[in-house]
C-alpha cells in the first residue's frame, strides 16, 4: 500500500535522512522506532511532503506521491497526526472534526462523528468546548478523530504518546489497537520503544538516518542488545 524507497531528506546541509526504505502493508501497523534525533520526524516529513526530499519515492498504491504539496499527498489517503498535534485551538472539538473531512476527495470514510465518539467516548461530551481548552491527551485523541475524519489509506502518527500520562497513552494505543483490528493501515512514529513494539506487528529502527534493522515487533521487543545500543532504553524486563 505504502512504499518508501531510499528517501534521503535534509535541512540546509544536514543530512538527516539518508536512503530510508520501508512499507506498510494493507492493513498492518508498523513502528518506527529510533533514539533522539534518528530522524523518525523527518521520515514522516518528508514522506507526508511537510519537507520536500531531496531524492527517492513515495508511492501510495502505486502512485508517486513524492514531491508533491502536503494538501495533495494528504488529500491522496496518507493523512499524519502530527507532532504536537496541531488543532485549531479556538475552533471547537465539533468544527475541528468536521475540518477533517476537508481531506475525504471523495473517498468514503469508515468514521463520522459519531464513529469517532465511541473510539473515544472522552470527546462526547466535550463537543461545543474550544479544542484548546482540553488537555494534551484530549487533544491527540481529537487530532487522531481529525485525521479519521478525512477516510486515510495509511494513518501516520508522530509521537502520540509524547507528553501524555501513562493512562492517557493506554487509551491513545488502546484506540490504535482498534483501528488497526477494524482494518486500518498505520505507521506508527515513537519514542516510547516498549509501547509501540507491543502494539505494532513489525518495527524499523532508525540511527542517524537509516534503516539499521527491521522485523517482527515481538522480536525486536526481546531483542536487548539492539535496544540498549541503538535506543538507549533499558530493556523490557530490566
Ligand atoms: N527544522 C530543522 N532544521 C535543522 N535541522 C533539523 C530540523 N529538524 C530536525 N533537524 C535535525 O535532523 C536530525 C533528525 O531529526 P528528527 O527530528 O527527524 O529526529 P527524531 O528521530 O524525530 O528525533 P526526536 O524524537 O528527538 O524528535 C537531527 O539531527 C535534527 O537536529
Amino acid at each position: 500500500m505504502l512504499k518508501v524507497e531510499n528517501l534521503v531528506a535534509g535541512y540546509s546541509g544536514i543530512r538527516a535522512l539518508r536512503g530510508v526504505s520501508i512499507d506498510v502493508a494493507g492493513g498492518e501497523f508498523v513502528a518506527v522506532i529510533g533514539a533522539n534525533g534518528a530522524g523518525k520526524s523527518t521520515l514522516l516529513n518528508a514522506i507526508s511532503g511537510i519537507i520536500r526530499p531531496t531524492s527517492g519515492t513515495v508511492a501510495l498504491d502505486g502512485h508517486q506521491l513524492e514531491g508533491k504539496p502536503a494538501h495533495v499527498i494528504a488529500r491522496s489517503g496518507l493523512l499524519q497526526v502530527p507532532e504536537g498535534r496541531q488543532i485549531l485551538p479556538d475552533l471547537t472539538v465539533h468544527e475541528n472534526l468536521r475540518l477533517g473531512a476537508l481531506a475525504r476527495h471523495g473517498r468514503t470514510p469508515d468514521f463520522d462523528i459519531e464513529g469517532i465518539l465511541k473510539l473515544f467516548p472522552r470527546l462526547e461530551e466535550r463537543l461545543k468546548q474550544p479544542a484548546g481548552t482540553m488537555s494534551g491527551g484530549e487533544q491527540q485523541m481529537l487530532a487522531i478523530g481529525r485525521a479519521l475524519m478525512g477516510a486515510p489509506k495509511v494513518l501516520l502518527l508522530d509521537e502520540p504518546s509524547l507528553g501524555l500520562s501513562p493512562l492517557m497513552a493506554d487509551h491513545v494505543f488502546s484506540a490504535l489497537v482498534q483501528l488497526h483490528s477494524r482494518g486500518l493501515s498505520i505507521l506508527l512514529i515513537e519514542q516510547n520503544v516498549h509501547r509501540a513494539l507491543e502494539v505494532t506487528q513489525r518495527g524499523y529502527v532508525i540511527d542517524q538516518g537509516q534503516v539499521v534493522h527491521q522485523g517482527a515487533s515481538a522480536d525486536l521487543a526481546t531483542d536487548d542488545s539492539l535496544i540498549q545500543h541503538y535506543l538507549g532504553q533499558e530493556p523490557a524486563t530490566a
